[in-house]
């Protein structure tokens, strides 16, 4: 693959194991509504689509279903107040995060860091996980109106960098991702460690997939 003079990276799943912390927020708020706690291992299909589609998912235990309104306008509050506090502790940077961004900025890359995550939780959680400043921009969940599969997150960094969607690449776990690059017109490169929804990345044809960051120079080399 060329090498791209842009990369944008996807946050909860490509660069962090975040479901720790949410998985505790969703059966804490579950408790607190007499509801049943569904675990670590539901959680980790229910990331990546943002904030409230994760909250109807823990009350459901579904992908798809509508809670009844009432019930999560109750549990939407409970949920962002103990995510408030519980962003980053129990997360972690997956082994080759920093060896895939190090060698990316050798080679002078821009970096993006682009995320269906709200504001509030991504910059906390990439300041105490040391990587914030690694990033010339951070797109969020509710930066814009439009999220990921939307391609509106992926332009809005592009322009910001002023690099032409051929030169740009997205890294990142989830079917959204592969969409949004291809939506925006980007190379993409998927990690096959994140959260998918249960189904292997691999379905969703991205131009190459890695089990580590650290595996970019082989990628981008070739
Ligand atoms: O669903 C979220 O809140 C965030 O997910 P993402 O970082 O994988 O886009
Ligand atoms: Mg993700």
């Amino acid at each position: 693959m060329k090498l791209p003079r842009m990369v944008l990276i996807d946050l909860d799943g490509t660069l962090v194991d975040s479901v720790p912390d949410l998985a505790f927020c969703a059966d804490e708020m579950n408790k607190v509504l007499g509801l049943p706690v569904r675990g670590e291992n539901r959680a980790r299909n229910w990331v990546g689509n943002g904030v409230e589609r994760f909250v109807k998912r823990a009350l459901t235990d579904s992908l798809h279903d509508e809670p009844e309104p009432a019930l999560f306008e109750k549990a939407l509050p409970i949920f962002m107040a103990l995510y408030a506090e519980n962003t980053s502790a129990r997360s972690r940077l997956y082994p080759g995060v920093r060896e895939g961004i190090d060698y990316l900025q050798a080679e002078g890359i821009a970096l993006g860091c682009v995320t269906n995550k709200a504001a509030r939780f991504t910059e906390p959680l990439l300041q105490e996980l040391g990587i914030y400043d690694c990033f010339g921009i951070v797109v969020s969940g509710d930066t814009l109106p439009q999220k990921k599969p939307d391609p509106a997150p992926l332009r809005h960094a592009a322009d910001f960098f002023k690099v032409p969607a051929e030169a740009s690449l997205m890294i990142g776990d989830s079917m959204h991702d592969v969409e949004a690059a291809r939506n925006a017109g980007f190379s993409v490169i998927a990690v096959t460690y994140g959260y998918n929804h249960g189904h292997d990345i691999r379905e969703a044809n991205p131009d190459a997939v890695v089990d580590s960051l650290a595996e970019l120079p082989r990628v981008l080399e070739d």
